[in-house]
Protein backbone atom coordinates (compact mmCIF):
# COMPACT_ATOMS: atom_id res chain seq x y z
CA UNK A 1 0.00 0.00 0.00
CA UNK A 2 2.36 2.37 0.77
CA UNK A 3 4.87 1.92 -2.07
CA UNK A 4 2.84 4.62 -3.79
CA UNK A 5 2.38 7.19 -0.82
CA UNK A 6 4.22 10.32 -1.94
CA UNK A 7 7.88 10.63 -1.53
CA UNK A 8 9.97 13.13 -0.08
CA UNK A 9 10.75 15.49 -2.79
CA UNK A 10 9.71 18.49 -4.41
CA UNK A 11 8.88 21.36 -7.12
CA UNK A 12 11.99 22.60 -8.09
CA UNK A 13 10.92 26.14 -7.34
CA UNK A 14 14.08 28.16 -5.23
CA UNK A 15 12.92 29.25 -2.01
CA UNK A 16 13.19 33.12 -0.80
CA UNK A 17 16.59 33.59 1.51
CA UNK A 18 15.28 33.39 4.96
CA UNK A 19 16.15 36.81 7.26
CA UNK A 20 16.24 36.42 10.82
CA UNK A 21 14.57 38.42 13.49
CA UNK A 22 12.92 38.45 16.63
CA UNK A 23 9.68 40.36 18.20
CA UNK A 24 6.96 40.82 16.67
CA UNK A 25 7.65 44.15 14.99
CA UNK A 26 10.93 42.74 13.72
CA UNK A 27 9.57 40.05 12.48
CA UNK A 28 6.99 41.34 10.60
CA UNK A 29 9.83 43.27 8.53
CA UNK A 30 11.68 39.89 8.19
CA UNK A 31 8.83 37.38 6.45
CA UNK A 32 9.49 37.51 2.39
CA UNK A 33 6.86 38.29 0.65
CA UNK A 34 6.38 35.34 -1.36
CA UNK A 35 5.72 33.09 2.35
CA UNK A 36 3.43 36.26 3.21
CA UNK A 37 1.52 35.70 -0.03
CA UNK A 38 1.29 32.30 0.36
CA UNK A 39 -0.18 32.72 3.87
CA UNK A 40 -2.74 35.11 2.17
CA UNK A 41 -4.45 32.78 -0.18
CA UNK A 42 -4.73 30.72 2.50
CA UNK A 43 -6.33 33.02 4.59
CA UNK A 44 -8.62 34.47 1.69
CA UNK A 45 -9.61 30.79 1.16
CA UNK A 46 -10.58 30.01 4.72
CA UNK A 47 -12.28 33.15 5.80
CA UNK A 48 -13.72 34.53 2.32
CA UNK A 49 -14.41 31.15 0.61
CA UNK A 50 -11.66 32.21 -2.23
CA UNK A 51 -10.50 29.48 -4.51
CA UNK A 52 -6.86 29.70 -4.76
CA UNK A 53 -6.05 29.49 -8.56
CA UNK A 54 -8.02 32.82 -8.82
CA UNK A 55 -6.97 34.48 -5.69
CA UNK A 56 -3.63 33.83 -6.69
CA UNK A 57 -2.69 36.19 -9.66
CA UNK A 58 -4.17 38.99 -7.48
CA UNK A 59 -2.01 38.45 -4.24
CA UNK A 60 1.23 37.93 -6.90
CA UNK A 61 0.58 41.57 -7.98
CA UNK A 62 -0.31 42.85 -4.71
CA UNK A 63 3.16 41.82 -3.34
CA UNK A 64 5.23 42.45 -6.16
CA UNK A 65 6.52 39.15 -6.95
CA UNK A 66 8.93 38.32 -9.41
CA UNK A 67 8.16 35.06 -11.44
CA UNK A 68 10.79 33.09 -9.21
CA UNK A 69 8.71 33.96 -5.89
CA UNK A 70 5.73 34.09 -7.71
CA UNK A 71 6.39 30.14 -8.60
CA UNK A 72 7.34 29.44 -5.05
CA UNK A 73 4.24 30.88 -3.37
CA UNK A 74 2.28 29.78 -5.97
CA UNK A 75 3.27 25.83 -5.08
CA UNK A 76 3.41 26.85 -1.00
CA UNK A 77 -0.38 28.03 -0.97
CA UNK A 78 -1.03 25.40 -3.55
CA UNK A 79 0.71 22.35 -2.52
CA UNK A 80 -0.69 23.17 1.36
CA UNK A 81 -4.11 23.15 0.51
CA UNK A 82 -4.10 19.95 -1.30
CA UNK A 83 -2.07 18.22 1.12
CA UNK A 84 -3.91 19.70 4.27
CA UNK A 85 -5.27 16.48 5.47
CA UNK A 86 -1.91 15.02 5.49
CA UNK A 87 -0.17 17.95 7.36
CA UNK A 88 -2.90 18.19 10.06
CA UNK A 89 -2.27 14.64 10.96
CA UNK A 90 1.23 15.05 11.39
CA UNK A 91 0.68 18.40 13.22
CA UNK A 92 -1.79 16.71 15.63
CA UNK A 93 1.19 14.15 16.44
CA UNK A 94 3.03 16.84 17.31
CA UNK A 95 1.38 19.74 19.12
CA UNK A 96 0.71 19.32 23.02
CA UNK A 97 -3.49 20.07 22.25
CA UNK A 98 -5.45 19.46 20.01
CA UNK A 99 -6.12 20.67 16.12
CA UNK A 100 -9.18 22.37 17.40
CA UNK A 101 -7.69 24.49 20.43
CA UNK A 102 -4.88 25.90 17.64
CA UNK A 103 -6.03 29.29 16.24
CA UNK A 104 -6.88 28.83 12.77
CA UNK A 105 -4.57 31.50 11.35
CA UNK A 106 -1.43 29.88 13.61
CA UNK A 107 -3.02 26.65 12.06
CA UNK A 108 -2.42 28.37 8.22
CA UNK A 109 1.33 29.04 8.91
CA UNK A 110 2.15 25.38 10.63
CA UNK A 111 0.80 23.78 7.72
CA UNK A 112 2.83 26.21 5.32
CA UNK A 113 5.67 25.23 7.40
CA UNK A 114 4.82 21.32 7.13
CA UNK A 115 4.33 21.67 3.61
CA UNK A 116 8.45 23.41 2.80
CA UNK A 117 9.68 20.73 5.45
CA UNK A 118 8.09 17.57 3.95
CA UNK A 119 7.38 18.52 0.42
CA UNK A 120 9.60 21.34 -0.93
CA UNK A 121 13.45 21.72 -0.99
CA UNK A 122 13.22 24.00 1.62
CA UNK A 123 16.14 23.90 4.13
CA UNK A 124 14.85 22.84 7.48
CA UNK A 125 16.19 25.96 9.41
CA UNK A 126 14.30 28.29 6.87
CA UNK A 127 11.12 26.92 6.65
CA UNK A 128 11.01 26.24 10.79
CA UNK A 129 12.63 30.61 11.21
CA UNK A 130 10.49 31.72 8.06
CA UNK A 131 7.52 30.20 10.00
CA UNK A 132 8.33 31.17 13.52
CA UNK A 133 8.41 35.02 12.63
CA UNK A 134 5.08 34.76 10.57
CA UNK A 135 3.18 33.07 13.21
CA UNK A 136 4.91 36.09 15.78
CA UNK A 137 3.00 39.16 13.64
CA UNK A 138 -0.16 36.91 13.06
CA UNK A 139 -0.48 34.73 16.37
CA UNK A 140 -1.13 35.63 20.43
CA UNK A 141 2.14 35.73 21.99
CA UNK A 142 3.69 32.74 22.73
CA UNK A 143 2.93 31.36 18.92
CA UNK A 144 6.08 31.47 18.45
CA UNK A 145 7.75 29.28 20.92
CA UNK A 146 4.62 27.19 19.82
CA UNK A 147 5.32 26.98 16.19
CA UNK A 148 8.95 26.51 16.75
CA UNK A 149 8.59 23.76 19.17
CA UNK A 150 5.68 22.04 16.68
CA UNK A 151 7.72 22.41 13.51
CA UNK A 152 10.83 20.82 14.80
CA UNK A 153 9.07 18.00 15.46
CA UNK A 154 7.82 17.99 12.28
CA UNK A 155 11.41 18.06 10.72
CA UNK A 156 12.57 15.19 12.62
CA UNK A 157 10.94 12.59 9.78
CA UNK A 158 10.34 12.33 6.03
CA UNK A 159 6.98 12.39 4.38
CA UNK A 160 7.12 8.83 3.91
CA UNK A 161 8.31 8.30 7.24
CA UNK A 162 5.40 10.53 9.14
CA UNK A 163 2.69 8.89 6.77
CA UNK A 164 3.58 5.31 8.19
CA UNK A 165 3.77 7.07 11.58
CA UNK A 166 -0.17 8.64 11.37
CA UNK A 167 -2.19 6.93 8.61
CA UNK A 168 -3.86 4.28 10.00
CA UNK A 169 -3.78 0.73 8.35
CA UNK A 170 -7.01 0.08 8.46
CA UNK A 171 -9.65 0.49 7.42
CA UNK A 172 -7.93 1.43 3.42
CA UNK A 173 -10.52 4.34 2.87
CA UNK A 174 -9.24 5.90 6.18
CA UNK A 175 -5.23 4.85 5.60
CA UNK A 176 -5.65 6.71 2.21
CA UNK A 177 -7.56 9.78 3.61
CA UNK A 178 -4.19 10.30 5.82
CA UNK A 179 -1.85 9.15 3.26
CA UNK A 180 -3.23 10.77 0.46
CA UNK A 181 -5.15 13.97 1.92
CA UNK A 182 -8.84 13.59 0.53
CA UNK A 183 -11.75 13.15 2.30
CA UNK A 184 -12.63 9.87 2.98
CA UNK A 185 -16.11 10.41 0.89
CA UNK A 186 -14.03 11.33 -2.12
CA UNK A 187 -11.93 8.17 -1.46
CA UNK A 188 -14.91 5.88 -1.45
CA UNK A 189 -16.54 7.39 -4.86
CA UNK A 190 -13.00 7.46 -6.86
CA UNK A 191 -12.40 3.77 -5.66
CA UNK A 192 -15.54 3.03 -7.22
CA UNK A 193 -14.88 4.53 -10.63
CA UNK A 194 -11.47 2.76 -10.97
CA UNK A 195 -11.39 0.25 -8.66
CA UNK A 196 -8.79 -0.73 -6.04
CA UNK A 197 -6.04 -1.13 -7.87
CA UNK A 198 -5.55 2.47 -8.94
CA UNK A 199 -6.94 4.17 -6.34
CA UNK A 200 -3.78 5.24 -4.84
CA UNK A 201 -2.53 6.25 -8.01
CA UNK A 202 -5.44 8.62 -8.65
CA UNK A 203 -5.40 9.86 -5.53
CA UNK A 204 -1.61 9.95 -5.80
CA UNK A 205 -2.01 12.45 -9.42
CA UNK A 206 -4.78 14.97 -7.40
CA UNK A 207 -1.93 15.98 -5.40
CA UNK A 208 0.45 17.04 -8.20
CA UNK A 209 0.22 20.30 -9.60
CA UNK A 210 -1.18 19.93 -13.46
CA UNK A 211 1.12 21.04 -16.62
CA UNK A 212 0.00 23.59 -18.00
CA UNK A 213 -1.78 23.00 -21.74
CA UNK A 214 -2.48 25.58 -24.23
CA UNK A 215 -4.92 24.62 -27.31
CA UNK A 216 -4.19 26.55 -30.71
CA UNK A 217 -7.79 27.48 -31.97
CA UNK A 218 -7.91 25.73 -35.56
CA UNK A 219 -8.00 28.48 -38.19
CA UNK A 220 -6.93 31.29 -35.61
CA UNK A 221 -3.59 29.70 -35.06
CA UNK A 222 -1.14 26.71 -35.24
CA UNK A 223 0.14 24.02 -32.53
CA UNK A 224 3.60 25.19 -34.28
CA UNK A 225 2.99 28.36 -33.36
CA UNK A 226 2.93 27.50 -29.38
CA UNK A 227 5.62 27.17 -27.13
CA UNK A 228 6.14 23.92 -26.06
CA UNK A 229 5.99 19.94 -27.23
CA UNK A 230 2.86 18.91 -28.76
CA UNK A 231 0.31 16.99 -26.17
CA UNK A 232 -0.03 13.32 -26.90
CA UNK A 233 -3.26 12.98 -27.56
CA UNK A 234 -5.04 15.99 -29.08
CA UNK A 235 -3.88 17.36 -32.21
CA UNK A 236 -4.54 20.65 -31.10
CA UNK A 237 -2.43 21.42 -28.01
CA UNK A 238 0.94 21.65 -26.85
CA UNK A 239 2.49 21.33 -23.31
CA UNK A 240 3.67 24.71 -22.17
CA UNK A 241 7.30 25.15 -22.09
CA UNK A 242 7.45 27.67 -18.80
CA UNK A 243 6.34 31.32 -18.03
CA UNK A 244 3.77 32.79 -18.09
CA UNK A 245 1.11 31.69 -20.40
CA UNK A 246 -0.56 34.55 -20.61
CA UNK A 247 2.53 36.66 -22.60
CA UNK A 248 2.42 33.82 -25.89
CA UNK A 249 1.14 36.32 -28.37
CA UNK A 250 -1.38 33.95 -29.76
CA UNK A 251 -3.11 33.55 -26.24
CA UNK A 252 -2.83 37.18 -25.68
CA UNK A 253 -5.08 38.10 -28.46
CA UNK A 254 -7.50 34.74 -28.14
CA UNK A 255 -6.18 33.13 -31.31
CA UNK A 256 -5.09 30.17 -28.22
CA UNK A 257 -5.66 29.58 -25.24
CA UNK A 258 -4.99 27.48 -21.66
CA UNK A 259 -7.03 24.03 -21.41
CA UNK A 260 -6.71 20.98 -20.39
CA UNK A 261 -5.97 18.37 -22.29
CA UNK A 262 -8.47 16.13 -21.82
CA UNK A 263 -11.18 19.33 -22.63
CA UNK A 264 -9.84 19.84 -25.58
CA UNK A 265 -10.72 16.04 -26.86
CA UNK A 266 -14.07 16.87 -25.50
CA UNK A 267 -14.76 19.39 -28.32
CA UNK A 268 -12.83 16.95 -30.56
CA UNK A 269 -15.14 14.09 -30.26
CA UNK A 270 -18.23 16.25 -30.65
CA UNK A 271 -16.79 17.72 -33.71
CA UNK A 272 -15.17 14.39 -35.29
CA UNK A 273 -18.87 12.20 -34.90
CA UNK A 274 -20.03 11.41 -37.67
CA UNK A 275 -23.53 13.31 -38.66
CA UNK A 276 -25.74 12.56 -41.90
CA UNK A 277 -27.33 15.54 -43.48
CA UNK A 278 -27.07 19.40 -42.30
CA UNK A 279 -24.23 19.92 -39.74
CA UNK A 280 -24.74 23.88 -39.96
CA UNK A 281 -26.05 24.52 -36.06
CA UNK A 282 -23.78 23.22 -32.71
CA UNK A 283 -25.17 23.67 -29.49
CA UNK A 284 -23.01 24.02 -26.18
CA UNK A 285 -25.70 24.47 -23.39
CA UNK A 286 -23.25 24.86 -20.53
CA UNK A 287 -20.62 27.27 -22.16
CA UNK A 288 -19.22 29.13 -19.70
CA UNK A 289 -16.69 30.39 -19.34
CA UNK A 290 -16.29 29.15 -22.66
CA UNK A 291 -13.01 27.10 -22.97
CA UNK A 292 -14.68 24.40 -24.92
CA UNK A 293 -17.00 26.68 -26.84
CA UNK A 294 -14.32 28.28 -28.27
CA UNK A 295 -12.29 25.74 -30.11
CA UNK A 296 -15.57 24.09 -30.76
CA UNK A 297 -16.45 27.49 -32.49
CA UNK A 298 -12.93 27.63 -34.66
CA UNK A 299 -13.67 24.07 -35.67
CA UNK A 300 -17.21 24.73 -36.90
CA UNK A 301 -15.84 27.69 -38.76
CA UNK A 302 -13.20 26.00 -40.38
CA UNK A 303 -16.79 23.63 -42.23
CA UNK A 304 -18.85 26.63 -42.26
CA UNK A 305 -21.26 25.70 -39.23
CA UNK A 306 -22.20 27.84 -36.02
CA UNK A 307 -21.86 27.26 -32.35
CA UNK A 308 -24.78 28.42 -29.99
CA UNK A 309 -23.37 29.39 -26.39
CA UNK A 310 -26.17 29.09 -23.63
CA UNK A 311 -24.69 29.94 -20.10
CA UNK A 312 -27.31 30.51 -16.68
CA UNK A 313 -25.05 32.45 -15.05
CA UNK A 314 -24.63 36.13 -16.40
CA UNK A 315 -20.90 36.77 -15.06
CA UNK A 316 -19.79 33.39 -16.97
CA UNK A 317 -21.72 34.34 -20.03
CA UNK A 318 -19.47 37.56 -19.54
CA UNK A 319 -16.40 35.05 -20.46
CA UNK A 320 -18.07 33.26 -22.96
CA UNK A 321 -18.68 36.15 -24.95
CA UNK A 322 -14.66 37.03 -24.10
CA UNK A 323 -13.42 33.57 -24.95
CA UNK A 324 -15.29 34.29 -28.71
CA UNK A 325 -14.36 37.57 -29.32
CA UNK A 326 -13.20 37.91 -33.12
CA UNK A 327 -14.01 33.88 -33.46
CA UNK A 328 -15.81 32.53 -36.51
CA UNK A 329 -18.34 29.69 -36.10
CA UNK A 330 -20.50 31.90 -33.56
CA UNK A 331 -24.03 32.12 -33.76
CA UNK A 332 -24.27 33.99 -30.37
CA UNK A 333 -24.30 33.49 -26.79
CA UNK A 334 -27.50 33.23 -24.61
CA UNK A 335 -28.04 33.96 -20.64
CA UNK A 336 -30.46 30.78 -20.17
CA UNK A 337 -31.27 27.97 -18.15
CA UNK A 338 -30.17 25.36 -20.34
CA UNK A 339 -33.04 23.19 -18.64
CA UNK A 340 -35.71 25.04 -20.20
CA UNK A 341 -33.90 27.07 -23.03
CA UNK A 342 -35.72 29.69 -25.52
CA UNK A 343 -34.77 27.37 -28.26
CA UNK A 344 -36.91 25.59 -30.77
CA UNK A 345 -36.93 21.71 -30.19
CA UNK A 346 -35.14 19.58 -32.68
CA UNK A 347 -32.81 22.58 -34.06
CA UNK A 348 -29.31 21.75 -34.03
CA UNK A 349 -27.18 18.99 -35.22
CA UNK A 350 -24.68 18.63 -32.78
CA UNK A 351 -24.86 19.50 -28.96
CA UNK A 352 -22.43 19.58 -26.39
CA UNK A 353 -23.61 19.26 -22.66
CA UNK A 354 -20.44 20.13 -20.37
CA UNK A 355 -22.42 19.92 -17.17
CA UNK A 356 -21.92 21.31 -14.13
CA UNK A 357 -20.55 18.61 -11.75
CA UNK A 358 -18.51 17.79 -8.42
CA UNK A 359 -15.28 18.49 -10.89
CA UNK A 360 -13.79 15.49 -8.44
CA UNK A 361 -11.40 14.48 -11.90
CA UNK A 362 -10.31 18.13 -11.72
CA UNK A 363 -8.81 17.83 -7.79
CA UNK A 364 -5.13 18.65 -9.17
CA UNK A 365 -5.96 21.97 -10.38
CA UNK A 366 -8.51 23.59 -7.51
CA UNK A 367 -6.35 22.93 -4.56
CA UNK A 368 -9.22 23.74 -2.37
CA UNK A 369 -12.24 22.01 -3.85
CA UNK A 370 -11.79 18.40 -1.89
CA UNK A 371 -12.51 20.32 1.50
CA UNK A 372 -15.26 21.94 0.25
CA UNK A 373 -17.52 19.50 -1.68
CA UNK A 374 -19.71 17.56 -0.07
CA UNK A 375 -21.50 14.31 -0.71
CA UNK A 376 -25.13 16.19 -0.53
CA UNK A 377 -23.86 18.19 -3.75
CA UNK A 378 -23.88 15.17 -5.88
CA UNK A 379 -27.96 14.50 -5.17
CA UNK A 380 -28.53 17.83 -6.69
CA UNK A 381 -25.77 17.87 -9.43
CA UNK A 382 -26.97 15.09 -10.56
CA UNK A 383 -30.65 15.99 -11.06
CA UNK A 384 -30.01 18.96 -12.87
CA UNK A 385 -27.48 16.78 -14.76
CA UNK A 386 -30.62 14.39 -16.18
CA UNK A 387 -32.61 17.65 -16.64
CA UNK A 388 -29.91 19.34 -19.18
CA UNK A 389 -29.18 16.05 -21.21
CA UNK A 390 -32.66 15.55 -21.37
CA UNK A 391 -33.44 18.98 -22.63
CA UNK A 392 -30.33 18.97 -25.07
CA UNK A 393 -31.74 15.40 -26.50
CA UNK A 394 -34.78 17.49 -26.76
CA UNK A 395 -32.49 20.08 -28.71
CA UNK A 396 -31.41 17.93 -31.13
CA UNK A 397 -32.81 16.61 -34.43
CA UNK A 398 -33.25 13.38 -35.48
CA UNK A 399 -29.95 12.28 -36.80
CA UNK A 400 -28.26 14.45 -34.42
CA UNK A 401 -25.65 13.49 -31.93
CA UNK A 402 -25.63 15.03 -27.87
CA UNK A 403 -22.34 14.56 -26.42
CA UNK A 404 -22.60 14.41 -22.23
CA UNK A 405 -19.24 15.46 -20.80
CA UNK A 406 -18.31 15.47 -16.92
CA UNK A 407 -15.11 16.63 -15.51
CA UNK A 408 -15.86 14.08 -12.91
CA UNK A 409 -15.40 10.04 -12.97
CA UNK A 410 -18.29 9.56 -10.42
CA UNK A 411 -20.22 7.01 -11.35
CA UNK A 412 -23.36 9.09 -10.30
CA UNK A 413 -22.92 11.81 -12.35
CA UNK A 414 -21.44 10.19 -15.00
CA UNK A 415 -22.75 5.97 -16.02
CA UNK A 416 -25.73 6.37 -13.52
CA UNK A 417 -27.05 10.26 -15.34
CA UNK A 418 -26.29 7.95 -18.93
CA UNK A 419 -28.58 4.77 -18.21
CA UNK A 420 -30.99 6.78 -16.16
CA UNK A 421 -31.88 9.39 -19.39
CA UNK A 422 -31.87 6.25 -21.71
CA UNK A 423 -33.98 4.25 -19.94
CA UNK A 424 -37.80 3.84 -21.88
CA UNK A 425 -36.79 5.78 -24.61
CA UNK A 426 -36.45 4.83 -27.75
CA UNK A 427 -35.99 7.73 -29.76
CA UNK A 428 -32.06 8.21 -28.60
CA UNK A 429 -28.77 5.43 -28.68
CA UNK A 430 -25.74 5.30 -27.37
CA UNK A 431 -22.87 5.38 -29.90
CA UNK A 432 -19.13 4.38 -29.56
CA UNK A 433 -17.33 7.83 -28.11
CA UNK A 434 -13.97 5.51 -27.64
CA UNK A 435 -13.73 4.78 -31.28
CA UNK A 436 -13.18 8.54 -32.40
CA UNK A 437 -10.27 8.16 -29.82
CA UNK A 438 -7.96 5.53 -31.19
CA UNK A 439 -4.96 7.98 -30.81
CA UNK A 440 -5.43 7.41 -26.79
CA UNK A 441 -4.93 4.16 -25.05
CA UNK A 442 -6.71 2.61 -21.78
CA UNK A 443 -9.90 5.14 -21.78
CA UNK A 444 -12.61 2.99 -21.88
CA UNK A 445 -15.58 4.14 -20.03
CA UNK A 446 -17.70 1.54 -18.03
CA UNK A 447 -20.82 1.78 -20.06
CA UNK A 448 -19.67 0.55 -23.91
CA UNK A 449 -18.62 3.17 -26.18
CA UNK A 450 -18.12 5.60 -23.33
CA UNK A 451 -15.08 7.02 -22.67
CA UNK A 452 -13.03 7.76 -19.22
CA UNK A 453 -9.68 9.70 -19.24
CA UNK A 454 -7.88 9.85 -16.02
CA UNK A 455 -4.94 12.29 -14.52
CA UNK A 456 -2.72 9.23 -13.71
CA UNK A 457 -2.77 7.31 -17.11
CA UNK A 458 -3.58 10.17 -19.69
CA UNK A 459 -2.32 13.42 -17.52
CA UNK A 460 -5.68 14.92 -18.31
CA UNK A 461 -8.37 15.95 -15.47
CA UNK A 462 -10.48 12.69 -15.28
CA UNK A 463 -13.14 13.98 -17.99
CA UNK A 464 -16.14 11.65 -19.17
CA UNK A 465 -17.70 11.39 -22.71
CA UNK A 466 -20.98 9.64 -23.45
CA UNK A 467 -22.21 10.38 -27.24
CA UNK A 468 -25.70 9.74 -28.30
CA UNK A 469 -27.76 9.67 -31.64
CA UNK A 470 -31.10 10.91 -31.61
CA UNK A 471 -32.92 8.45 -34.04
C1 LIG B 1 -18.43 22.43 -16.31
S1 LIG B 1 -18.85 24.08 -16.54
C2 LIG B 1 -18.69 24.26 -18.28
C3 LIG B 1 -17.28 24.54 -18.72
C4 LIG B 1 -17.24 25.04 -20.15
N1 LIG B 1 -17.86 24.13 -21.08
C5 LIG B 1 -15.83 25.33 -20.61
O1 LIG B 1 -15.21 24.49 -21.25
O2 LIG B 1 -15.34 26.42 -20.33
C6 LIG B 1 -20.58 24.07 -16.35
C7 LIG B 1 -21.26 25.39 -16.61
O3 LIG B 1 -22.66 25.17 -16.59
C8 LIG B 1 -23.27 26.32 -16.07
N2 LIG B 1 -24.64 25.95 -15.66
C9 LIG B 1 -25.05 25.45 -14.48
N3 LIG B 1 -26.38 25.23 -14.52
C10 LIG B 1 -26.80 25.57 -15.75
C11 LIG B 1 -28.07 25.59 -16.40
N4 LIG B 1 -29.17 25.18 -15.78
N5 LIG B 1 -28.10 26.03 -17.66
C12 LIG B 1 -27.01 26.46 -18.31
N6 LIG B 1 -25.79 26.48 -17.75
C13 LIG B 1 -25.69 26.04 -16.48
C14 LIG B 1 -22.36 26.71 -14.94
O4 LIG B 1 -22.57 28.06 -14.58
C15 LIG B 1 -21.00 26.47 -15.56
O5 LIG B 1 -20.54 27.63 -16.19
Amino acid sequence: MADQAPRRSGPAVRPPAPRPGSGKAAARQEIDPARQAAYEVLKAVRVDGAYANLVLPAVIRHFGLDARDAAFATELASGTLRRRGTYDAIIAACADRSLRKIEEKVLDVLRLGTHQLLSMRVPDHAAISTSVNLVRTKGTSGAGNFANAVLRKVSEHDLEEWITRVAPRKPPSRYAEVAFSHPVWIVDELRKAVGESELHAVLAADNEPPRVTLVARPGRSTVEELPGEPTPYSPYGVVLEGGDPGAVPAVKDGRAGVQDEGSQLVAAVLAAAMVEGPDERWLDLCAGPGGKAALLAALAGERGAEVLAVERQQHRARLVARALAGSPGVLGIVTADGTAPPLRAGSFDRVLVDAPCTGLGALRRRPEARWRRKPDDLFTLVLLQRQLLTSALALTRTGGVVLYATCSPVTAETDDVVSSVLQGRDDVVLEDARALLAQVPDCDGRLPGTVQLWPHRHGTDAMFMALFRKV
